[in-house]
C-alpha cells in the first residue's frame, strides 16, 4: 500500500486520539487528544504515571482499544479504514510484549512462541522454522521444551519478546515489558530490546511508569498525564531541560534533585551588601565543570559554593547538572550569570517555588 504524504517519515502517526470510557455515569477521558509520530527505527518511550492514559494510548495503535475520534496510522495506513480481514494482516506486523508475558502455562517455549501463528493458519513447517529463526535472537536456544514454569522471570520475557517477533513485525509494542523484573534484569530486557531494534530494523513504541526505562533505551519520549501529552522530545533534551513539572518529578527520580531537600536551610546568610543566589547549572558538551566555576568567582569576585553535581550520560552525550549557593554583590551575581550562559552553559535561577516543586 503506497504511504500517503501525510505519513511520509512516520512508522506510527498518531492525530487528536479521544478515548473516553464511562463508569457509572461519569467520564474519564484516558485519551484526551493525544498526537504524536513515532519515526521508523526509533524506540519511543511513554511515560506517565498509573491512570495517565498510556495503557489506552499503546492499544489504540494495533486497534485493541479504537479511539472515540483521531487517527491512527501505521506504516502509512489508515488502520481505522481496515475490514477486519485487512486488520488482521496488519496486526502481524505490529508485535506486543506485555507486562506479565502473559505465556500458557501448560505449552513448552517453543509452543509459545508458535501459538499466535497457529491461530493465524501458518502451517507447521513454517512455525518450526519461525521458532528456529526467533530463539537465538532472544538467547533461549537451550530452552524451547521447557515450561514457563522452569524458567527465571527474565526468560519469561524472552519468549514473549520471541514469540512477538515470530511474525516478522516491524513495529514492537512493549506495555511495561520490565515492571515485572527487578533493575539487573531490566537492564538485560531493555539492552536485549536495543540490540534487536538494531538487528532487525524495529520501531519500538514501549511505555513505562519508569524514567529510568525511558534513560536507558528510548531516542525520544513522550510524557503523559491525565490523557494528555505534557511534553515530548529527545530524551537527553527533556531530561536535560525539562518543561513541565510532571516531566521535572520524573527526572529527579533518576538523575537525583538539584538541591538535597535541607540544604538551603544550612546555607550561610549572605554578607551585609551582598546576595545570596541559588543558581543551576546545566552543562552540555565540552566545558569542565571546576574552570567555569574558579574563573567566574575570580573574574566577578563572587563566592560560589557548590551546593550539589553529578556528572551523567544519556545516550552516550554527557551532560553535568551543578547546583551554587552564589554570593557577591547583585550587579557582580548578573555578570556572573550572563557570562556563564554566554558561554553556552544553562543557568537557572533557583527559587523557594522551583525548589519546593522538585521536593514534592
Ligand atoms: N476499559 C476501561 N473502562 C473504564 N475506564 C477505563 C478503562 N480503561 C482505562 N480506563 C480509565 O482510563 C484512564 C487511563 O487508563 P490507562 O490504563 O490507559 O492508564 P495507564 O497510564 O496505562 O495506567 P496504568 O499503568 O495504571 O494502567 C484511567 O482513569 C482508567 O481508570
Amino acid at each position: 500500500m503506497p504511504v500517503s504524504p501525510s505519513s511520509a517519515g512516520a512508522a506510527i502517526r498518531l492525530r487528536d486520539l479521544v478515548r473516553r470510557f464511562r463508569v457509572r455515569g461519569s467520564v474519564t477521558a484516558a485519551l484526551d487528544g493525544v498526537s504524536l509520530d513515532v519515526a521508523p527505527g526509533e524506540i519511543f518511550g511513554i511515560v506517565g504515571r498509573s491512570g495517565a492514559g498510556k495503557s489506552t494510548l499503546i492499544r489504540c495503535v494495533n486497534l485493541l482499544e479504537r479511539p472515540d475520534s483521531g487517527s491512527v496510522e501505521v506504516l502509512g495506513r489508515d488502520m481505522l479504514a481496515l475490514d477486519d480481514a485487512a486488520l488482521r494482516e496488519a496486526r502481524r506486523g505490529i508485535g506486543m510484549v506485555f507486562q506479565h508475558f502473559n505465556l500458557l502455562s501448560s505449552r513448552t517455549v517453543a509452543e509459545n512462541i508458535a501459538f499466535p501463528l497457529e491461530v493465524a493458519g501458518i502451517s507447521r513447517a513454517e512455525r518450526e522454522a519461525r521458532v528456529r529463526e526467533v530463539l537465538p535472537l532472544v538467547g533461549l536456544e537451550g530452552k524451547r521444551d521447557s515450561y514457563p514454569a522452569q524458567l527465571s522471570g527474565g526468560q519469561k520475557q524472552r519468549v514473549g519478546i520471541a514469540r512477538a517477533l515470530a511474525s516478522r513485525p516491524k513495529i514492537l509494542l512493549c506495555d511495561e515489558a520490565t515492571s515485572a523484573l527487578d533493575p539487573e534484569i531490566t537492564a538485560e530486557i531493555l539492552a536485549l530490546i536495543r540490540s534487536l531494534r538494531d538487528r532487525l530494523d524495529l520501531t519500538v513504541l514501549l511505555i513505562t511508569h519508569e524514567m529510568s526505562v525511558v534513560k536507558q533505551i528510548c531516542d525520544r519520549v513522550a510524557v503523559m498525564q491525565s490523557g494528555r501529552v505534557e511534553e515530548q522530545g529527545r530524551v537527553f533534551d527533556v531530561f536535560t531541560r525539562p518543561a513541565h513539572a510532571t516531566t521535572r518529578r520524573f527526572v529527579a527520580e533518576v538523575i537525583g534533585h538539584a538541591v538535597p531537600p535541607g540544604t538551603v536551610a544550612r546555607l550561610p546568610a549572605p554578607e551585609p551588601g551582598e546576595e545570596r543566589r541559588l543558581l543551576q547549572v546545566l552543562f552540555a558538551g565540552p566545558h569542565s565543570t571546576r574552570a567555569v566555576v574558579s574563573e567566574a568567582s575570580r573574574r566577578f569576585n563572587l563566592d560560589l559554593n557548590i551546593v550539589s553535581g553529578r556528572i551523567d550520560e544519556i545516550g552516550g552525550e554527557p551532560f553535568g547538572l551543578m547546583a551554587l549557593a552564589a554570593y557577591g554583590a547583585p550587579a557582580q551575581l548578573d555578570a556572573g550569570t550572563a557570562w556563564m550562559r554566554a558561554l553556552g552553559l544553562d543557568v537557572t535561577l533557583l527559587t523557594p517555588e522551583t525548589l519546593a516543586e522538585a521536593a514534592a
